[in-house]
């Protein structure tokens, strides 16, 4: 496995990008961890394909260097970077057997014979094809051939990387599940360097141990899953993640006290604004209801079996908060509270620190 280096990295499709509009990917710099697996999070059309093209050498970056433990692997084709890849589509030798198929990248290494016999009993065992072994890949549906390229991809323990982009789409929600369990269990074992794409919050805040959210050919933010939960470095991490995504409000802030549609509160903490448009953000498991806060109004409420997510108006600004299954909800006029630890301050969309420090954030949702 190897460390990857991402040195001034930037790339633009066009011959001649004059303004940053022109980049499909921004300027970034960043080590990936080697033995860490990571996913690349974002909205179509953000730039992961693009990024990890240019780590699979399946294109060369306009601007920057791409490093493989400190060696230089720019200009070097994908053939030669010593990596494994599994696309969204199935790519497997119809001719032949399960066997064949997940035995094919160690043949061609020449490992021995019995090895490559361990090995793929062992992966055959994960993607749950043992009893299968010997059927020719073309009569299988494309759900399991899929799963013979995650198998294949996988079989070898001497790549750099192996690269994921968006592998699941075309396995059954059952599976699905499945194999996110079997491919973070995988990383757990064998330690290998994944990269992970995925639009997908669920498969990428359960598989990495370090999401990478992209939006707009920019890396926004590369978080653990709980860091992007509490302390989102941008608003578009705050919306993007989250089921609902966080409340963001329009807000004055003046030294320790915020003001939300005229009701002003105590930060408790200041922070070194420049003057920009400021924001609260709030995530609607740290909203309660009850008789003190700010007054809003229940305008729904949506009963989703563990918990409930009530819908209100806050002077005109809307919002959502998580209760419990069991929590009552007043009908019309209510109070909020936010719990401590819960709120973020955002100027021109970038998260702004507490001068303070941040406070560990109190607890999840009520009775959850
Ligand atoms: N070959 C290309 N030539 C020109 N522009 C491209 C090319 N490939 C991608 N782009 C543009 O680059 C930007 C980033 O695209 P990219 O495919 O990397 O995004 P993505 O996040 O992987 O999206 P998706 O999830 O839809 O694949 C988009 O604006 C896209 O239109």
């Amino acid at each position: 496995m190897a460390k990857i280096t991402l040195d001034s990295l930037a790339h633009s499709y066009l011959n001649d990008p004059q303004s940053p509009e022109d980049f499909a990917l921004q300027e970034l710099n960043h080590d990936w961890v080697d033995g860490e697996a990571y996913a690349l999070l974002g909205p179509s059309g953000c730039g992961k394909s693009t990024l990890l093209n240019i780590i699979s050498g399946l294109l060369i970056p306009s601007h920057g260097r791409v490093l493989f433990d400190g060696k230089d692997v720019t200009h070097l084709p994908t053939a030669d970077r010593n990596i494994a890849q599994v696309f969204q589509f199935p790519v497997v030798y119809d001719t032949m057997t399960v066997r064949e198929n997940l035995a094919f990248p160690l043949r061609n290494r020449k490992l021995p014979q019995s090895e490559i016999a361990d090995r793929v009993i062992r992966v055959a065992r994960m993607i749950d094809m043992e009893g299968v072994l010997d059927r020719r890949a073309s009569g299988l549906t494309a759900d399991a051939k899929q799963k013979i390229s995650l198998g294949r991809g996988m079989v070898r323990d001497d790549v750099n990387a192996l690269l994921f982009d968006e592998p699941l789409t075309v396995i059954d929600p059952h599976m699905k599940w499945e194999l996110r369990t079997q491919l973070k269990k995988l990383h757990h074992d064998f330690g290998h360097t994944m990269i992970y794409v995925t639009h997908d919050q669920t498969e990428a805040l359960t598989f990495a141990d370090k999401v990478v959210v992209m939006y707009d050919g920019r890396v926004v933010q590369i978080g653990t899953p709980d860091e992007l939960f509490e302390r989102p470095a941008h608003t578009f991490v705050g919306y993007f993640i989250g089921s609902p995504g966080m409340n963001l409000f329009d807000a004055q802030i003046d030294g320790t006290k915020a003001r939300i549609a005229g009701t002003q509160f105590d930060l408790g903490t200041g922070y070194a604004l420049k003057g920009g448009k400021t924001k609260i953000g709030v995530r609607p498991e740290f909203i309660r209801l009850g008789h003190h806060g700010l007054p809003a109004r229940v305008t729904r409420v949506e009963d989703v079996g563990r918990h409930k997510i009530v819908r209100l108006d806050l002077g005109g600004q809307e919002m959502s908060a998580i209760v419990g299954e069991g929590a009552a909800v007043p009908d019309g006029g209510t109070h909020v509270q936010f719990v401590e630890g819960g709120v973020n301050v955002y100027e021109d969309d970038w998260r702004v620190s507490p001068e303070r420090g941040d406070a560990p954030v109190a607890a999840k949702t009520e009775a959850a």
